[in-house]
């Protein structure tokens, strides 16, 4: 069973900032959030977190490792060095669907993502160490069937992206109602999604029903571990069993 957790990160009361006293220029916020993020992935990272870009001002990390002095420290350097700050909140559950959820309620019973007297809140519960099992995390790598051949090396660039996007979005949706799991688009052609404990006739199942709906087809590696690290490196070597036998779903045993 996986015990996935989960964190919520939200930047303070962006929405005024980015118009306070007057609409900032685009680049400067464009740059701001990608730094955020490469930081984020940085910070969370090297204590072998994962961490998705969703919407820049709001991004989801899946975090089985990190304690709540993990995190303090992370929004205190972020607070540090950034002109925002960001607010953390923290859960786990049987499903990332479900983590995510209480992780979201907690910051939005601390205040509105646009209220100025909500800053640099820190909310949740980390998994206390001697409950946690090497199989807490399951991250599963989806990547389109030959998009270079497909697509990169035929269409022009925003046709392709089209096309990846469709994809994208069809699994995001699908993998959400019918099987509990956040997807995420992580570049290029690739998709990771987190996932609840799910056998290989649910990632088949997503795989058939994308190629049904927008005429995409997918292939998949699944890996589980004790950290996001670990189960999503696990993913990767599944990703490359499928390249090498041609297969569409390979779990890393
Ligand atoms: N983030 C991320 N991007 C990747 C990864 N592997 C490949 N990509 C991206 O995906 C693009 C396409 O690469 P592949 O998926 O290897 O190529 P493909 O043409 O789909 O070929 P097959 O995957 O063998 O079917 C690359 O240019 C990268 O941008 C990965 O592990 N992580």
């Amino acid at each position: 069973m996986t015990n996935t957790q989960v964190t919520h990160i939200q930047i303070d009361n962006y929405g005024p900032w980015t118009v306070t006293p007057e609409p900032r220029r685009e680049v400067d916020l464009q740059t701001l959030q990608s730094r955020l993020y490469a930081d984020l992935a940085q910070l969370f990272g090297n204590r072998d977190g994962y961490i998705f870009f969703s919407r820049f001002d709001n991004m989801i990390a899946v975090t089985n490792g990190l304690d709540e002095a993990d995190h303090a420290l992370i929004q205190e350097s972020v607070g540090n060095r950034y002109p925002v700050t960001m607010s953390l909140s923290v859960a786990t559950g049987t499903t990332p669907v479900s983590a995510l959820g209480t992780a979201t309620e907690q910051l939005q019973e601390a205040g509105s993502a646009q209220d100025d007297g909500r800053r640099e809140v820190l909310r949740g519960q980390t998994i206390e160490e001697s409950f946690r099992t090497p199989a807490d995390v399951q991250l599963a790598h989806f990547d389109v069937d030959d998009a270079t051949g497909k697509y990169t090396d035929q269409l022009n660039e925003f046709d392709t992206f089209i096309r990846i996007e469709q994809g994208y979005a069809a699994l995001m949706k699908y993998m959400r109602e019918a099987h509990d799991s956040l997807s995420f688009f992580v570049g290029g052609d690739n998709v990771i999604a987190v996932c609840p404990d799910l056998d290989e006739a649910a990632y088949r199942d997503a795989c058939d029903h994308v190629r049904e709906a927008v005429d995409v087809e997918l292939k998949v590696g699944v890996g589980r571990g004790r950290t996001p690290a670990d189960a999503g490196m696990d993913a990767k070597h599944a990703l490359e069993h499928c390249r090498a036998d041609g297969a569409t779903v390979r779990f890393e045993e």
